[in-house]
């Protein structure tokens, strides 16, 4: 039974190390369902790191829950060790940011690269339950590099009239996309939000994905908060 639990007994590496202290930005982009948008999340050391933590064990990633379509997601995927130290502490900051949860509700940091052309199209993070036999409750979407254009996270389901609202969003968002959510990839920042509803079913509002990225490479960082 103890085998089968996730390994986070004594670690003297990761309690040892002194994470680098992280001063993020959050804006609310949206109370239902919740997102929100959080600048700096992740530091340029960190970045730095990840990229070259994750891209030394790169595999073509594999699709997430439904709409299940072939080569929906053409991305390549770096699952972390929860004995990585820097992963470690990106782990403490989601786990705090939502409530000083214990790091043990937080699943295997990911990476994902995507080179020129690749994207994951629409889709759920919940509903997957392959992983760790346990449901993604929330996400938080980190950006390690954003080489690219036209490269961001796009959410069909969620409407947002950008006219109405301050333009210092257009900093993180594209405001003239109609009124589709589009989160641009600015290095640093993340988006978290709520994948289930209070009665643990799946919430299809959120619906998103990784557009097709052009000119360039970008690298994301999924922290997924498990149930
Ligand atoms: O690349 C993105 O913008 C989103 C990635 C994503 O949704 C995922 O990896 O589950
Ligand atoms: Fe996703």
């Amino acid at each position: 039974f103890l085998l089968r639990r996730w390994p986070f007994t004594q670690n003297t590496a990761v309690d040892a190390f002194v994470c680098e202290p992280s001063r993020y930005t959050s804006r609310v982009v949206s109370y239902d369902p919740l997102i929100v948008h959080l600048e700096n999340f992740i530091t340029p050391a960190e970045r730095e790191y990840l990229i070259e933590r994750g891209s030394r064990s790169l595999v073509a990633s594999r699709d997430g829950g439904p709409p299940k379509e072939g080569q929906a997601r053409t991305s390549s995927t770096a699952f972390l060790p929860h004995n990585d130290t820097v992963g470690a502490c990106l782990q403490k900051r989601a786990a705090e940011f939502q409530g000083f949860l214990p790091r043990s509700k937080i699943e295997m940091l990911q990476v994902v690269q995507y080179k020129q052309g690749q994207e994951y199209r629409p889709h759920f993070d919940w509903g997957v339950k392959s992983a760790h036999k346990a449901e993604r409750e929330t996400t938080i979407f980190g950006i390690l590099e954003a080489d690219c254009e036209n490269c961001g996270t796009q959410f069909p389901e969620i409407a947002v009239d950008w006219s109405k609202e301050d333009e210092r969003w257009c900093k993180f968002v594209d405001c003239g996309e109609g009124e589709i959510l589009t989160f641009k990839a600015v290095a640093g920042s993340a988006v978290f939000w709520k994948n289930l509803h209070e009665d643990g079913t799946g919430d299809r509002r959120t619906l998103h994905a990784g557009l097709p990225v052009q000119n360039g490479t970008k690298v994301g960082l999924n922290i997924w908060t498990i149930i």
